[in-house]
């Protein structure tokens, strides 16, 4: 059984073989294939202890099955202990490696603490924290209540602060050295309407991190974000798309023509979270299949403009004399 998961680890994964082409993609996105399998060499990660908050679902789910594939320790942590529970067994059944089930609310200071209080018995201090325990959802802002607004900016940067402190402070006092990646979003640079509770604490979580980065190096301590564009998770596309009538046009602006997939956000937290990138801190990932940039480009709507217009176009321009 051993050698069986010890194959499987090093050829590719069961996520990895759904990630094929997405309905809705378009035709040039066959140009940009999603790569399967992980990317990393075997047991990149072995000794490694692994943190995931929001492990169980999603992403998280995701970067813990390519962690564990690599030879680590996974801990996954957050609200639902019976999906964790479901997803450490899945895991592990495939890869052969621990992963601990932990139910943790980030939003707890006290439930952290005791969290990492466990994880210090099960497998010791990590060696990788990734903050990727999020809530949002698409709500005009004037039909925000005061406690709307918690609910998101207590999960995503008050979250993500208790746990890096806790975990930064216990790491510190035993000089032990960590990598440390948040998941943000590419609206955490531009803001964005419909979503300002997360796109405010997403920013945070930015500002908190380039802050640590430069603090805490001196502790052995490295800080990177991911900025993820879509990437098609339940947990997402139900609170961003419910009627689901937004994603073709999402698609259409996106210069890659498909949606991200969770192998390939998985691949690069290893990569960002491996000894490959100990001299990476600080630095900020979009990694969006090109979103951010054709959604701020004053002209690039023109990529509609077929020849002929171009030919028509071209003329009346080069036809103007004077100003
Ligand atoms: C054009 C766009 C097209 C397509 C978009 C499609 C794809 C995505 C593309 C890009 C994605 C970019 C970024 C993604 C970021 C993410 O974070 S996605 C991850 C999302 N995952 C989750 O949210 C999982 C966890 N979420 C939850 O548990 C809940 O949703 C939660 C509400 C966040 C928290 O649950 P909790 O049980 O603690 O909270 P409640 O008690 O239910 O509610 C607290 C208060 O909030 C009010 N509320 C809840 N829902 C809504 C809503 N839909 N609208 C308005 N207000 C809401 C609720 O009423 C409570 O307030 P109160 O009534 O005043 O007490
Ligand atoms: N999918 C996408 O298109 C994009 C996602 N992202 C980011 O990627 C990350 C993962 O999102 P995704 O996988 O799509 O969505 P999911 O909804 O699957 O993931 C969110 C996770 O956060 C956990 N969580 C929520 N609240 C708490 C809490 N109070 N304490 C602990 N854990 C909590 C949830 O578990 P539980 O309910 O058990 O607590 C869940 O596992 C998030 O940071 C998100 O902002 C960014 C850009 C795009």
């Amino acid at each position: 059984l051993t050698l069986l998961s010890q194959q499987f680890s090093q050829t590719e994964s069961w996520f990895h073989r759904s990630a094929g082409l997405q309905s809705g993609s378009a035709p040039h996105s066959q140009l940009f294939p999603p790569a399967e399998g992980v990317m990393l060499p075997p047991e990149s990660f072995k000794n490694r202890v692994v943190f995931i908050t929001g492990g169980g679902t999603g992403l998280g789910r995701a970067m813990a099955t390519v962690l564990s594939q690599l030879g680590a320790q996974c801990v996954i942590a957050s609200r639902k202990l019976d999906v964790l529970q479901q997803t450490a067994e899945d895991i592990c059944s495939r890869t052969g490696n621990k992963v601990h089930a932990l139910q943790c609310d980030v939003r707890d200071p006290q439930a952290v603490s005791h969290c990492v209080d466990q994880m210090t018995s099960l497998t010791g201090l990590p060696d990788v924290i990734i903050n990727n325990a999020a809530g949002n959802f698409i709500c005009p802002s004037e039909r925000l209540s005061p406690n709307a607004w918690k609910s998101i900016t207590d999960i995503v940067l008050n979250g993500t602060a208790f746990v890096t402190l806790e975990l930064g402070k216990r790491l510190i006092q035993d000089q032990r050295g960590a990598s440390f990646l948040a998941i943000t979003t590419i609206y955490a640079e531009s803001g964005s309407g419909f979503v300002a509770p997360s796109a405010s604490a997403k920013a945070g979580v930015e500002a908190l991190y380039k802050s640590l980065a430069a603090e805490w190096g001196r502790y052995g301590h490295r800080f990177n974000i991911i900025q993820p564009g879509p990437i098609k998770t339940k947990g997402a596309f139900s609170r961003l798309d419910p009627t689901g009538k937004f994603e073709k046009g999402m698609i259409d602006r996106i210069p890659t023509g498909r949606l991200g997939t969770p192998a390939e956000l998985a691949n690069l937290a290893a990569y960002l979270s491996s000894d490959y990138a100990s001299w990476i801190s600080g630095a900020v990932m979009r990694f969006d299949g090109g979103e951010y940039v054709s959604m701020a480009g004053e002209f690039n709507d023109l990529r509609r403009v077929t020849p002929d217009q171009w030919k028509m176009m071209e003329a009346m321009i080069r036809s103007t004399k004077g100003s």
